[in-house]
């Protein structure tokens, strides 16, 4: 199985290099390019979003948040970004950085700006290179399809960023694809610097854990790491740049850093649980750690029991925190419910007081209703009782009554020719001809109207036998004179009527509607109307319909 996991690990190495310089022919093809657009586009994006992060999105205005391959490459073409990004991480690294013209309209794109990017870059990259961090080419800014290289670098900047502000504890390693510069020229002129770093960092670590372990362990690792670094070395150093191909120079770097990572990673394992690693190894001495297959082999077992705990660990945490959620939710429900009960509890308490205020005021209504049935029948008793009394008003006042009226002068007639001499009280006192011996002779009525009183004087004298009427008594209204004295114009009232002119018939048969609409609640009044002409001895019927002049035999 190790053997086997191993052997997969080296073949993803080898497949990844190859994938880099666009010879893969392993596995499908498709999936391995998508597979790889998705990591890029991932890992660019990574990139760019720290760069405007670390230099401000003002600064990085020509580089967007998810750019793609082209903005990628033409945001940092200038070099600006990238010069303004590495002097934030060191300061100071590159000490001039040619920014861009302030007013770009006004310089044409040419000459300057191809200085630019190309003294911003060189100056970066001499940084970078400086930093023992991951290079790229100059060229792979300037033309597309190449910007993984330019990924790489910066994510390794991020990452150098991110080790320093840690506070630059422990050996800094960059955990993305590191590419190392492809440049055979570079390679072999700097001496195989690479390895040299590798084994520079690995030296430095072996020296810090020395003092907590075995020195047989370290020299072990030591030796297994620095000979093989020594045996690339020794192999390339002899070697012409024209005879070692990219391809291998890459293929083999890879394979060295794959081996210092695993080494370091063992390493850091035996150190922090000596007792687990020697259990895996039936309590052997560490001595006896003979190969480095061997090695490779127990590093495997135990990282993959590590991952086993990591997830059984995070399994862990999620559940607790599942749990913790739903308890926090149960709680909530279970405040809620005793809000609920409480409410409940007072709504109903709220209709209880109702119910009693209902059952109170419904008592008060039914005595107030009580009252006032006893008072309506109270009422008609003294209705009753009243009509009684009134009626017998009316006939103190005499059942027959006899008024005078003295009709005005009409226009043209002297004031002078009246015979009225006074009036006062029910007596008028009128001056008598003088043929009969000149006198005067006194008439007693039970009023006397003169010439001023109106038609409402006349008939408020009338207006009481009006209900007297309705209560069920016979009343009846003449008038008695001679030609012209004024008789239809009392009873009815002049040609030109007015209300305020109208006689005594028009006022008692208002008044007659108007008392039987109010007692309508409580009586039925049919009232039907004759009228007749009694002339000459003959009595005539006025409302005849049929046109005859109908008259009834003389009534004696
Ligand atoms: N109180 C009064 N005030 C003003 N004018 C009156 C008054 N009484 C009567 N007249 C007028 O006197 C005139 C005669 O009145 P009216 O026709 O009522 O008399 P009469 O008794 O009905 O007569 P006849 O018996 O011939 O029908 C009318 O022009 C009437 O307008």
């Amino acid at each position: 199985m190790a053997a086997d996991g191993g052997a997969l690990s080296m073949f993803s190495v080898v497949e990844d290099v190859l994938q880099q310089h666009g010879t893969s022919r392993i596995g499908d093809l498709d999936l391995v390019e998508s597979r790889k657009a998705e990591q890029a586009a991932s890992r660019r994006n990574e990139a760019a979003g720290w760069l405007r992060k670390v230099i401000g999105v003002v600064v990085a205005k020509d580089l967007p948040a998810e750019p793609s391959e082209e903005e990628f490459r033409l945001g940092l073409r200038s070099g600006i970004i990238l010069c303004n990004a590495i002097n934030k991480v060191q300061p100071g690294a590159v000490p001039k950085v040619v920014e861009s013209p302030s007013d770009s309209a006004l310089i044409p794109d040419g000459a300057l700006s191809a200085f630019q990017y190309f003294e911003n870059l060189r100056n970066f990259l001499v940084a970078i290179e400086g930093m023992g961090l991951p290079t790229f080419e100059a060229s792979d800014l300037e033309q597309g399809g190449k910007s993984a290289r330019v990924v790489n670098t910066v994510l390794a900047l991020k990452s150098y960023s991110e080790w320093k502000h840690t506070g630059g504890n422990g050996t800094w390693k960059f955990g993305g694809n590191v590419k190392p510069t492809t440049s055979i020229k570079s390679f072999v002129r700097k001496n195989s610097e690479p390895f040299m770093n590798s084994l520079s960092r690995t030296s430095s670590m072996n020296e810090k854990s020395s003092n907590s372990f075995t020195s047989d362990l370290d020299s072990n690792q030591m030796t297994s790491s620095r000979s093989l670094s020594m045996l690339v070395r020794a192999v390339l150093l002899d070697k012409k740049p024209e005879d070692v191909p990219m391809l291998v120079e890459s293929v083999l770097n890879k394979v060295v850093e794959q081996f210092e990572q695993r080494l370091s990673s063992q390493y850091e394992l035996t150190n922090t649980s000596p007792k687990d690693v020697a259990v895996s190894h039936g309590n052997q001495p560490p001595m006896k750690f003979a190969s480095c297959d061997k090695r490779i082999e127990d590093n495997l077992k135990v990282i993959k029991r590590e991952e086993s705990f990591n997830k059984s660990y995070i399994s862990d945490e999620e559940s607790k925190s599942r749990l913790l959620k739903q308890q926090m939710i149960f709680d909530q429900q279970q405040r809620d419910v005793r809000e609920l009960k409480q409410t409940l509890h007072t709504t109903k308490s709220g209709i209880q007081f109702m119910k009693m205020k209902f059952h109170e005021e419904f008592q008060n209504i039914g005595l107030h209703i009580h009252g006032l049935a006893h008072a309506a029948s109270g009422y008609h008793k003294v209705l009753e009782e009243n009509r009684k009394l009134y009626n017998q008003v009316q006939d103190l006042k005499g059942s027959i009554r006899v008024y005078c009226r003295v009709r005005p002068f009409l226009s043209g007639q002297s004031n002078c020719l009246s015979c009225v001499d006074h009036m006062e009280d029910g007596n008028i006192t009128i001056n008598t001809p003088s043929r009969h011996g000149k006198g005067q002779r006194t008439f007693s009525f039970n009023k006397v109207f003169g010439p001023s009183a109106t038609q409402a004087d006349v008939f408020s004298d009338m207006q009481p036998l009006i209900r007297s009427v309705l209560d069920g008594y016979n009343v009846c209204i003449f008038a008695y004179g001679q030609t012209g004295s004024g008789k239809t114009f009392t009873m009815t009232g002049p040609r030109e009527l007015t209300e305020k002119s109208q006689g005594v018939n028009y006022r008692a048969l208002g008044d007659l509607f108007l008392i039987a609409d109010q007692r309508k609640d409580t009586f039925h009044y049919d009232v039907s109307v004759q009228m007749i002409e009694i002339y000459n001895e003959q009595v005539r019927d006025l409302l005849v319909t049929d046109g005859a002049n109908k008259r009834y035999p003389l009534l004696v």
